[in-house]
């Protein structure tokens, strides 16, 4: 079951998107939630439609979803025939297929064995996190009246993945490659993820630490042959968000007179609103013309590369090769943690997804 957030495929679906987006208090914990999540999502859906407009009308989240399932389990059937057949489900959070509704279908094909496969590359309480709350939410509510019990096991991260790496690299040179000889050599490598509240950071999130981790591999692997920046998009509210921001860091080079730039998105495999629209037409569009900038490019998504497939099939069969029910990292709450839900979750996916009812 690839789990991910989801996005709204057309312009009709975005206030359902941000109202189960605001409702989820492990993303977003409001006073009066109940209340102010549709309050919220009512004033913000105008403005989301404008910019989901400007990218064809949606989100392709689901798109690239489904064609990295079906090339996924191909490969896997073939790469693990003992384990075989596999079937992929997609479980998103906001938007259908929602999660709930897939382990109800699973059940519905007499399915016995899930493994709920991430597709977040890092580990974040607020994305994969909410996932794995929402499946063992879901397990506990079914698990009185339900005989036929799943067996889960939980692939929780992947942030240096040799072939996701891999795959980052290729991209990041096809770009380096179309900016003018005279420059390509000085380019800056921005790589810009989707930030997080302070709150969310220091109550020690695991995420900005592996999506670091990410950043150091790809540059490692490229011999650190430019200068490069981890760098935070997407702030949303005004409460403080993990920075530097990826708009004041293009602003902030352009000034110092760096004004080649490389955006590359990490922390998401797939194309979406903040790489379509932030990065494409505020970024690198609008505000590069105003700072000066004299090349600016965006680094494209994974979506479909084999590379990418292959490295989410490996990952896959490693993960049934070695029988674990999840990662050493899971069971590890964050140390400011406070919400009850994150411990019943962890223990739910160490047992496998047997929950005791007594
Ligand atoms: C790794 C990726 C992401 C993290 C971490 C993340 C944290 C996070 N996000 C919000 C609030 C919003 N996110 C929104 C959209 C959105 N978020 C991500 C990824 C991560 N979010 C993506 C890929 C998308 C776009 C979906 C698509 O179009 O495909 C939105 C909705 C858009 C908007 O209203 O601006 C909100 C809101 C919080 C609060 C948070 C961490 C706590
Ligand atoms: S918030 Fe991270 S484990 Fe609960
Ligand atoms: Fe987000």
């Amino acid at each position: 079951m690839m789990l991910n957030m989801g996005g709204p495929e057309t312009v009709s679906e975005v206030y359902d998107f941000l109202h189960r987006l605001f409702s989820d208090r492990d993303i977003i914990p409001l006073p009066f939630q109940s209340k102010l999540a549709p309050w919220i999502a009512k004033r913000r859906t105008p403005k989301i439609i404008e910019q989901y407009k400007r990218i064809g009308g949606g989100s392709p989240i689901k798109k690239w979803t489904h064609k990295q399932g079906e090339s996924l389990v191909k490969l896997l059937d073939e790469m693990s025939p003992y384990t075989a057949p596999h079937k992929y489900y997609i479980g998103f959070r906001y938007v259908n297929p929602l999660t709930e509704d897939t382990i109800e279908q699973i059940q519905r094909d007499g399915i016995e064995r899930v493994v709920a496969f991430t597709q977040y590359p890092q580990y974040s309480c607020s994305t994969t996190g909410s996932s794995l709350n929402a499946i063992y939410r879901y397990c506990k509510s079914k698990s009185q009246s339900d005989s036929s019990r799943l067996q889960w096991s939980v692939i929780d991260r992947w942030p240096t993945h040799p072939g996701f790496i891999e795959v980052c690299l290729l991209y990041v040179n096809d770009e380096i490659e179309k900016f003018p000889d005279n420059v390509k050599d000085d380019v800056v490598l921005l790589f810009s993820a989707h930030s997080l509240p302070m709150t969310v950071v220091n109550r020690g999130d695991p995420y900005p630490q592996e999506v670091a981790a990410t950043v150091h591999r790809v540059m490692e692997s490229l011999n650190f042959s430019h200068p490069y920046r981890l760098v935070w998009q997407s702030k949303v509210g005004p409460q403080p968000w993990l920075g530097p921001q990826t708009d004041e860091a293009i602003k902030g080079y352009c000034k110092r007179g760096q004004r080649n730039l490389l955006l590359i998105p990490i922390a998401f495999v797939n194309d979406h609103i903040e790489t379509l629209h932030e990065l494409d037409i505020e970024y690198a569009g609008h505000l590069a013309a105003k700072c000066g900038v004299e090349n600016i490019r965006r680094s494209a998504a994974l979506n479909d590369h084999p590379i990418f497939i292959q490295a989410l099939a490996d990952i896959v069969k490693s993960h049934l090769d070695t029988n674990q029910p999840c990662s050493r990292q899971l069971p590890l709450r964050c140390p400011g943690c406070r919400n009850p839900r994150c411990a019943l979750t962890k223990e739910f996916f160490l047992n496998r997804g047997f929950i005791d009812t007594k």
